[in-house]
């Protein structure tokens, strides 16, 4: 297939009013859509449930973004099934055809590109060039995993004896189970989805019960690709209600899943189980949480590590599993960097992201009202742990689930310092040299990613050697992997280090087969 080479989406510029001009006709456009249903599909065919999930505007809980299907186990049962047949067919096609169907799903994004930020702006509560990057990632994840299975499709080159030839090549594996979570509701669900698709797998797709809208949105793009009836399985639902059966179930051959620790471990545990008819030991890849740091030391540009704290701390509200939420500096740099950290803190505007000038928008709200409620919940503990040097107590959440950005200089055993918050809180900690920084930052049983801000040639090297994080980002800031640039996954219980938007990764949804003959 002649394709141009794989290149990054690039990010809308907002000082151009031309696209200040569409987002507005995009948010108003999709603003008189609001409230609409949006049902299961289940081989193709609408599927309405007995109860429903409503979507609501973070930023404006009365606000009604939408109502979808709210999914039960019987409705499992009949996604399962459908996946289940339509396996038959989906696994005997070409890897170019099924590649084609993402090529065509990237192209209708690129058109779409607007009203799935507006869609971002409303149900994700994304300020615009959030929502623009997290949209562009899902364009990139499609383009990507097409010429990856591309490369992939003929298997690899191994070594073979005298007289034999030996052929080392992937295989679609079965019924893939999607569960994703709502803080990148374009781009994890549409990356997860297409690598299980385009490997020739058929999927249950379960968006988050706070994103199902843009789940559906999204699901509608693949059907609009061309997608055969049964592929793809859109099973809006409470993770409570139908997660355990979808992950317990003999049908299910594995399971992609982004949330929570506590989520997947309990995904991981249940997969493990033996049940009755099994036929496989079930396959699980799980991308959870980070609780990350960034060290600075005493050589390092201090301005620039601010700016760079700030952007990976407060970035859609701290919501994102690669944000900085510990900042870790070196004891002779302290002050001036929380200085300068407190001043680019200070400067963020934090609104109403649907609004028209949402551009400028720096934070908006977080995800929920139990979101809010636990983020709230470790404001109070670090203020009995620790100083409270930025932010002020969350206002009521009738009016938007707003939490203004925070920061708390503590000991590194708070618990605040030591919990994924998922909000836009940053501990700070003082350590005592380079050395009990790196400690420091390992010192949690995640690993997810990780920066040090330095000129000290030793300092980065021994960070590049020993930093325990799957992603570790030198001299920058810590989020915004890029697929195909920065493959991201996470050490210890930050997940399997499945490496999303990197080269491992699609061989992690096939079964790899050696075949042998000797002439
Ligand atoms: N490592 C990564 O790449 C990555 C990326 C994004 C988010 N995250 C992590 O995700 C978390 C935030 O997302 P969240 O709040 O949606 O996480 P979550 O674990 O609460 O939910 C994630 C998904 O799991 C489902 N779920 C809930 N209970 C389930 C069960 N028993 N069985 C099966 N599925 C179940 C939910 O419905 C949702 O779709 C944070 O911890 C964040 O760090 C990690
Ligand atoms: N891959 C994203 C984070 C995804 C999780 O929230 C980043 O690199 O910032």
């Amino acid at each position: 297939m002649g394709l141009i080479p794989y290149k990054n989406e690039e990010y809308l510029d907002w000082s151009d009013e031309a696209n200040v001009a569409k987002m507005r006709a995009a948010l108003k456009d999709v603003g008189g859509r609001l409230g609409k249903s949006h049902p299961a599909i289940i081989g193709g065919k609408p599927i309405e449930t007995d109860g429903e999930i409503v979507s609501v505007n973070p930023a404006d809980p009365s606000q009604i973004v939408g109502r979808t299907a709210a999914a039960t186990e019987r409705e499992a049962d009949m996604a399962l099934d459908v996946a289940t047949g339509a396996f038959e067919h989906w696994s005997r096609t070409t890897p170019e055809s099924r590649a084609r169907i993402l090529l065509r799903a990237a192209a209708i994004m690129k058109r779409r590109r607007f009203e799935l930020l507006a869609w971002e702006v409303f149900e994700g509560g994304k300020p615009w060039n959030e929502a623009d990057a997290q949209v562009a990632e899902g364009i990139d994840f499609l383009e990507y995993y097409a010429r990856e299975m591309l490369r992939l499709k003929d298997g690899v080159e191994i070594y073979a004896i005298p007289g034999e030839e030996s052929r080392y090549s992937y295989q679609p594996m079965g019924v893939g189970v999607i569960i994703a979570p709502w803080n990148f509701p374009t781009a994890i669900l549409t990356g997860m989805s297409s690598a299980a698709i385009v490997t020739g797998n058929t999927i249950v797709m379960k968006p988050s019960e706070f994103t199902s809208v843009i789940g559906a949105v999204v699901a509608e793009i693949f059907e609009e690709a061309g997608l055969p009836e049964g592929v793809l399985n859109f099973l809006p639902g409470y993770g409570s209600d139908i997660g355990d059966y979808l992950v317990g179930d003999a049908r299910t051959r594995f399971i992609s899943f982004t949330g929570s620790m506590k989520t997947g471990l309990r995904i991981n545990e249940l997969a493990a189980r033996q049940i009755e008819n099994q036929r496989w030991v079930k396959r699980v890849i799980a991308e959870m949480g980070g609780k990350d740091a960034m060290v600075i030391d005493d050589s390092a540009d201090l301005d620039s590590a601010a700016a760079d704290i700030v952007k990976s701390a407060y970035g859609y509200s701290g919501q994102k599993c690669s944000a900085a939420s510990r900042a870790i500096l070196h004891a002779d740099v302290y002050d001036e960097v929380l200085g300068k950290v407190l001043e680019n803190a200070r400067a963020l505007k934090i609104g109403l992201p649907a609004e028209e000038d949402g551009a400028t928008v720096n934070v908006g709200p977080v995800i929920s009202e139990p979101q809010f409620e636990k983020v709230s919940g470790y404001v109070d503990a670090g203020k009995q742990e620790g100083d409270r040097v930025l932010g002020e107590d969350p206002g009521d959440p009738k009016n938007g689930y707003f939490v203004s950005p925070t920061i708390f200089a503590v000991e590194p055993d708070a618990k605040v310092a030591r919990e994924e918050i998922f909000g836009p809180v940053l501990s700070v900690i003082k350590a005592r040299d380079f050395d009990d920084a790196l400690r420091l930052a390992n010192d949690s049983p995640y690993g997810l990613t990780g920066g040090v801000y330095s000129k000290n040639r030793d300092h980065l090297e021994r960070a590049r050697r020993e930093f325990k994080a799957g992603n570790v980002y030198f001299n920058r800031g810590i989020t915004g992997a890029l697929v195909g640039v920065q493959p991201f996954g996470g050490f210890g219980m930050s997940g399997t280090d499945s490496k999303a938007g990197g080269p491992d990764y699609l061989p992690l949804h096939m079964l790899a087969r050696t075949v042998v003959e000797r002439f």
